[in-house]
């Protein structure tokens, strides 16, 4: 066994005179284990029975301990692997799991007390199941000790988010889907500023950015937030990530209305097509995750556009752009120098300074969805997502305007979602990195033109399109994170890396990585 400092390789040689190791029994082979990827090291009760020692079995007494170790497999999904190494020395095992300990003790990212809030009603109803079976006795394993709340409403995380010592925890860890990380990201990030005396409602306020990291534990019916992080919607996994201490920087959009505050996103604020399916499947939800299917394809056939007014400040400070062939990585280089970038303008100019002088953009038009993601929001069935070169921490979003369009043409923008051609590459998709947008629906901008206007207000206003349909021209909902939003009004600014996750962003394949650091460096000169 060889001990470097740092990455700590343990080698189970063959030549390796005075210990053994074993990983996966009969499989005697070399393997590789950084100390940042150990999850614990116990001492073991060797039990000679269970194994074929050969000539270790005529010694007495052997002293063994464990190494639990996190083992990639395919797909970014981590798993928990053990490898138990034996002596007949006693001292010589007890000063390796000491060294072993002491080594991991240094890992400081490492959580040692969550607050973990358990959603019972999320996705497939099996929240507490998977939290008790697949992720407490790893905890258990990692020494972390946790405070479990299951929920009994909704907002009860949130609410009590408000209320506990959070300071007393190195982490808050939140079993459900993504309407259950809304709720815990909206109670952590709300009490901070709260903590702060920073007033939400102005959506102009620097937010502070909140340290304590969030852990997602997928046991929804959409975990897009976990699969764009992570790469995959897999509970050990996310276990493993909490365990070892990653750290994600996100970004979060505040939404406003009017100076007062909506609601904060992380991944989609969809108004038109993906509004519409949220609205539709919240009448549906006894369906269970069967009715965003249903409302979807019920959503695609109305086919129904929108009216109104963007207006946008793109986002300078960084590098990259929505049509970028490079994807937001495990320590992403863009990420990176966009947050520098940022602070930098901050500390010369001041937020409101910099914001006020730069012009905006306006395009009105007819939209059948408006889009804007600060992650490419990528799920199993569309794995590179709504904009597969969106960034989680580089303090800008991707505005995605689809104009109206035949029902043809939308089709074939959905499906490229789920192909490799580029879903962009349309005539009637424009897409922007921006820092904050408005917008303002075509109705809203007429009945605050035209207040006295009661008629109209009573009855709404016939399309002017269709009339034959005599279909009736609503406003469409804003999806904000799979919540709807009550204004179809509203301001939205990016914060750069507001918030942390428990997690380390999607990690490249080995094979790939030459590949990507070629093209990032293509993409830069
Ligand atoms: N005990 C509870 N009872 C009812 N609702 C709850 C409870 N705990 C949390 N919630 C709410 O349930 C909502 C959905 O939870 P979650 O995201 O975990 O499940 P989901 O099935 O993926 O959600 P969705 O139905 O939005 O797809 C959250 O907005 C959360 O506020």
């Amino acid at each position: 066994l060889i001990l470097h400092s740092s990455p700590l390789p343990l080698y189970c040689c063959k030549t390796v005179r005075k210990m053994k190791c074993r990983i996966n029994p009969g499989n005697n082979e070399n393997c590789f284990v950084p100390i940042s990827e150990i999850i614990a090291v116990e001492e073991t009760e060797f039990n000679k029975k269970q194994r074929n020692i050969g000539r270790w079995q005529k010694m007495a007494k052997l002293h063994a301990f464990t190494v639990h170790y996190v083992k990639k497999a395919r797909n970014h999904r981590w798993r928990c692997s053990a490898a138990t190494f034996w002596c007949v020395d006693e001292h010589l095992c007890n000063q390796w799991t000491q060294a072993l300990k002491e080594l991991l003790e240094m890992q400081k990212s490492r959580p040692k007390q969550l607050l973990v809030y358990i959603n019972p009603f999320g996705g497939k109803r099996q929240g507490k199941r998977i939290y008790e079976q697949k992720v407490a006795p790893l905890f258990s394993l990692a020494s972390i000790s946790t405070d479990v709340v299951v929920t009994e409403h909704a907002n009860h995380a949130k609410d009590n988010l408000f209320e506990v010592n959070i300071y007393k925890y190195d982490g808050v860890v939140c079993v459900g889907g993504d309407g259950m990380f809304s709720e815990v990201m909206h109670g952590l990030i709300g009490r901070m500023q709260k903590d702060s005396g920073i007033d939400q409602n102005n959506p102009k306020a620097s937010l502070v950015q909140c340290n304590i990291r969030i852990g997602i534990i997928p046991a929804g019916s959409t975990d897009c937030i976990c699969y764009s992080t992570v790469g995959i919607s897999d509970p050990v996994t996310s276990a493993l990530h909490i365990i070892v201490g990653d750290c994600q920087p996100l970004d979060v959009s505040s939404v406003h209305h009017n100076d007062t505050f909506l609601k904060y996103s992380v991944s989609l604020l969809g108004y038109g097509f993906y509004g519409d399916i949220l609205k539709d499947s919240e009448k549906k939800r006894w369906m269970g995750p069967m009715r965003y299917d249903y409302s979807g394809f019920k959503t695609f056939l109305s086919h129904h556009y929108y009216e109104g007014t963007i207006a946008y400040q793109p986002a300078k400070h960084t590098h990259g752009s929505p049509r970028d062939k490079v994807s937001c990585r495990t320590g992403c280089y863009i990420c990176k120098q966009s947050e520098k970038q940022l602070a930098e303008q901050n500390k010369e100019h001041g937020l409101k300074k910099e914001e006020g002088e730069e012009e905006w953009k306006v395009i009105k038009g007819k939209f059948l969805a408006i889009n804007a993601v600060n992650m490419s929001c990528a799920c199993p069935r569309s794995p590179k997502g709504l904009s597969p070169a969106a960034h989680l921490a580089d303090g800008s979003a991707d505005l995605i305007l689809v104009r109206k369009c035949s029902r043809f043409d939308f089709l074939r923008y959905l499906v490229r979602h789920t192909n490799q051609d580029d879903q962009f590459d349309f005539p009637f998709v424009d897409v922007y990195r921006v820092k904050c947008f408005q917008f303002t629906s075509k109705l809203s901008e007429d009945n605050e033109s035209n207040v006295m206007d009661v008629g109209k207000k009573r009855f709404g206003q016939f399309c002017r399109d269709h009339p034959a349909c005599c279909c009736n021209i609503v406003n469409s909902t804003w999806n904000c994170d799979g919540e709807t939003l009550d204004s179809s009004a509203i301001e939205v600014r990016v914060h750069c890396q507001l918030m942390k996750l428990f997690a380390r962003g999607i990690e490249e394949d080995c094979k790939d990585e030459a590949g990507h650091s070629q093209s990032s460096i293509e993409q830069l000169l």
